[in-house]
C-alpha cells in the first residue's frame, strides 16, 4: 500500500530538542546536511483484514546527522507489506543530542499502539538500520529509562493518549547496528572496503527487558549512555569493542558480535547472522542494488529475517496483553518439581472438604448443569461441565487464613520462578481446586488466564489415579504436553527449576506422591487434554496486580 500521510510525533515543540554545540556539528559533517526534519512517523498499511498484524517501524540509518530514508526506509516498508506485515518509517531527530531520538522512537511506538485498533495492529516489532540499528537496541532495551517515564507521566497527567501506551517494542532487528557510542568511527563518511554486515535480532522476550545502567546515568557523559554496551552493564573505561580505529569500516561487525555476547550471557533470546561478500557495503538496505543481488549470500539476509520476524510475531502475539507493570522476563512454561510436599498437598484437600460448597447460581452459570456420578463427593463452587468442576479456596480469604505459610511459599515459589523483579507487586487472583473426572477436560483453544499474570497448576493427585488429563501448552502453535511425573515424593523431589523443553537428564525413581506443577505466563494459552481414567484434581493459582481478591474468579 501506499504511504499514508505522515503523522508529526509531538503536538508541539518536540522535549529535549537540544542541538550539538557547532563545533561538533560542523566536526560529523552536520553543517552541510541542513538541519533536521520534524520528527514524524509515515505508516504503511497493508488493506484491513479480518486478523490484525504486527507492524513494524523501520529506522533508518545516517549517522544521526541525516536519514537514509529511501533506502533503509521506504524499501524497507514495501518489502515488509510484501511478507504480510505493516510497517511505518520512523523520522527520528537527528543532529540533537540525546536522548532526543529515544524519545521519538518510544513516542512512534506509543502512537501505533494508540492506533493499533484502527490500523488493525496486533504487535511493534522495530527494524533499525545503522545509527537505526542503535536507535533501535535502544528502545528495545532501555525503554523504561527514568527520564522517558518521567516525560510520560508528565504528558499523561496533561491528558496525552500516547503517552499512556507501552513504549517498548516486542521484538527489535538491528543491520548493521552501532552500539557504542564511543566509537568515533560511526560519524566518519564511510566507504573504503567494507566486507561484512551483521544483523541482530534480539526476541520478543528481551525487547524490554529492563536494561541495567550501572550509576546515576545524570552524571555520565552523553556518549556514554547512549551506548547500547552500556545500558547492559558495561563500565565506561571497559568499552568492549577493541578495534574501533580502522580507518575502512564505518561500523564494524565487531558492534553486533558484542551486543550479541552480552545478550546471550544475560539469556537474552537473540539470533545472530554475518554475511560476507565482495560486494557488501555498509548501508545495505535490503540488498537491493544489481551488485548485491548478484551476491548470493548476501540476498539471503530478507529471507532470514522474514523467518525470525514470523516466530518473533507468534512470540509477541502472547506477550501483547502483558501489563507494563509487570517488569520480569516472562518464562516459558516451566515444570516446577515437588511445588507442594506430601502434606502440603494433603492440607488443601483437607481444606477442600472441609468448605463443602456446592456451586451457587452466581458463578459460571446461572443454572449449574448436573454433574456427573464420579465428582458427586467434589465441592465446588463452578460448573464448567458434568465431568469438570471447581472450588474457590480464595473466597472469602480462606486459603489466606487457613494455609497462610503454604500460600506464602507457593507465591514465593511463582515469583522466583517468574523472575518477578522485587519491586512488583503482585496479588493473589485465585487459589482454585479443580476436579476433572472421566471425559474431563479443558478444552477451549483460545483459552488462557486473562487479567493474570502468572499462573501455576500444582498437581495434587497420586500416582495411578488417573490417566489423560495432561496440561498443554503451544509452541508456535504445536500442543506440548507437560508431563509431570504424577507424584514426586516430597523428600525426593528438589525445588529447582527445570525447564521441560530441555530432554530429561536421567530416568526418575519411581514415585508416591504428588505435588509438581506448570509455572506459565497466564497469557500463554492452556489446556487439559481429556481424562481417559480415574480423577485428575489440581490446585491452580494466578497472580496479578490488581489487590488481592476474595470473591469469585468470574466477577
Ligand atoms: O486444571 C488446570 O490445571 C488448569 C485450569 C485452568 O487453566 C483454569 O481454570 O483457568
Ligand atoms: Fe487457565
Amino acid at each position: 500500500m501506499p504511504p499514508s500521510p505522515a503523522l508529526p510525533l509531538w503536538p508541539g515543540v518536540p522535549p529535549h530538542d537540544r542541538a550539538p554545540a557547532d563545533a561538533l556539528v560542523s566536526r560529523i559533517g552536520g553543517a552541510v546536511l541542513g538541519g533536521p526534519s520534524p520528527p514524524a512517523l509515515t505508516p504503511w498499511l497493508l488493506q484491513p483484514s479480518s486478523q490484525p498484524r504486527p507492524l513494524v517501524v523501520v529506522m533508518p540509518g545516517g549517522g544521526y546527522v541525516r536519514l537514509s530514508t529511501v533506502d533503509e526506509g521506504e524499501t524497507v516498508c514495501e518489502w515488509l507489506n510484501s511478507i504480510g506485515y505493516h510497517a511505518a518509517v520512523l523520522v527520528y531527530r537527528v543532529l540533537r543530542l540525546h536522548p532526543a531520538p529515544l524519545l521519538d522512537a518510544r513516542r512512534a511506538i506509543q502512537l501505533v499502539r494508540q492506533h493499533a485498533h484502527e490500523w488493525g495492529v496486533s504487535g511493534v516489532g522495530v527494524i533499525g538500520f545503522s545509527a537505526g540499528g542503535h536507535l533501535a537496541g535502544h528502545v528495545a532495551l532501555s525503554w523504561d529509562a527514568a527520564l522517558a517515564r518521567r516525560l510520560d507521566s508528565q504528558m499523561r497527567e496533561e491528558g496525552d493518549r500516547p503517552a499512556s501506551k507501552l513504549a517498548r517494542p516486542d521484538a527489535a532487528l538491528l543491520a548493521y547496528p552501532v552500539v557504542s557510542a564511543h566509537n568515533t568511527s560511526v560519524v566518519r563518511a564511510g566507504g573504503g572496503s567494507w566486507r561484512c554486515s551483521s544483523f541482530a535480532c534480539i526476541g520478543p522476550k528481551a525487547a524490554g527487558r529492563r536494561a541495567k545502567l550501572s550509576g546515576r546515568p545524570s552524571e555520565r557523559p552523553l556518549r556514554h549512555h547512549g551506548s547500547i554496551a552500556t545500558l547492559l552493564g558495561w563500565g565506561a573505561d571497559a568499552s568492549p569493542l577493541g578495534n574501533e580505529s580502522d580507518d575502512d569500516s564505518v561500523v564494524p561487525s565487531e558492534n553486533s558480535e558484542v551486543l550479541v555476547r552480552a545478550l546471550r550471557a544475560r539469556s537474552f533470546p537473540v539470533e545472530y547472522h554475518l554475511f560476507q561478500g565482495k560486494h557488501l557495503k555498509h548501508g545495505l538496505g535490503m540488498a537491493s542494488n544489481l551488485a548485491a543481488r548478484r551476491d548470493v549470500e548476501t540476498g539471503r539476509w530478507p529471507k532470514l529475517a522474514e523467518g525470525w520476524l514470523r516466530r518473533a510475531a507468534h512470540a509477541a502475539a502472547r506477550l501483547a496483553y502483558w501489563s507494563d507493570t509487570y517488569r520480569a522476563e516472562v518464562p516459558s512454561p516451566t515444570v516446577l518439581r515437588g511445588v507442594l510436599s506430601a502434606e502440603e498437598v494433603a492440607a488443601c484437600c483437607a481444606l477442600a472438604s472441609a468448605s463443602g460448597r456446592r456451586s451457587e447460581p452466581t458463578t459460571a452459570w446461572r443454572t449449574p448443569p448436573p454433574v456427573c456420578p464420579a465428582l458427586a463427593d467434589a465441592c465446588f463452587d463452578v460448573v464448567y461441565t458434568a465431568e469438570h468442576v471447581a472450588l474457590f479456596l480464595h473466597r472469602d480469604g480462606l486459603f489466606a487464613d487457613r494455609c497462610k505459610h503454604l500460600l506464602a511459599k507457593v507465591v514465593r515459589v511463582m515469583r522466583e520462578g517468574g523472575r518477578v523483579d522485587p519491586a512488583t507487586e503482585l496479588q493473589v487472583r485465585c487459589v482454585e481446586l479443580h476436579s476433572y473426572s472421566e471425559g474431563g477436560a479443558l478444552d477451549a483453544p483460545l483459552h488462557r488466564d486473562s487479567g493474570s499474570l502468572l499462573t501455576l497448576s500444582v498437581q495434587l493427585c497420586e500416582a495411578g489415579r488417573f490417566e489423560g488429563g495432561d496440561f498443554v501448552t503451544f509452541r508456535e502453535g504445536e500442543p506440548e504436553r507437560h508431563r509431570l511425573e504424577r507424584g514426586a515424593t516430597a523428600a525426593a523431589a528438589p525445588t529447582h527449576l527445570r525447564s521441560l523443553r530441555r530432554p530429561p537428564e536421567s530416568p526418575r525413581p519411581a514415585l508416591r506422591a504428588a505435588g509438581d506443577g506448570v509455572l506459565l505466563s497466564s497469557m500463554e494459552l492452556h489446556n487439559v487434554t481429556r481424562v481417559t481414567r480415574g480423577t485428575r484434581v489440581s490446585l491452580v493459582v494466578e497472580l496479578w496486580s490488581e489487590p488481592a481478591n476474595s470473591h469469585d474468579r468470574f466477577e
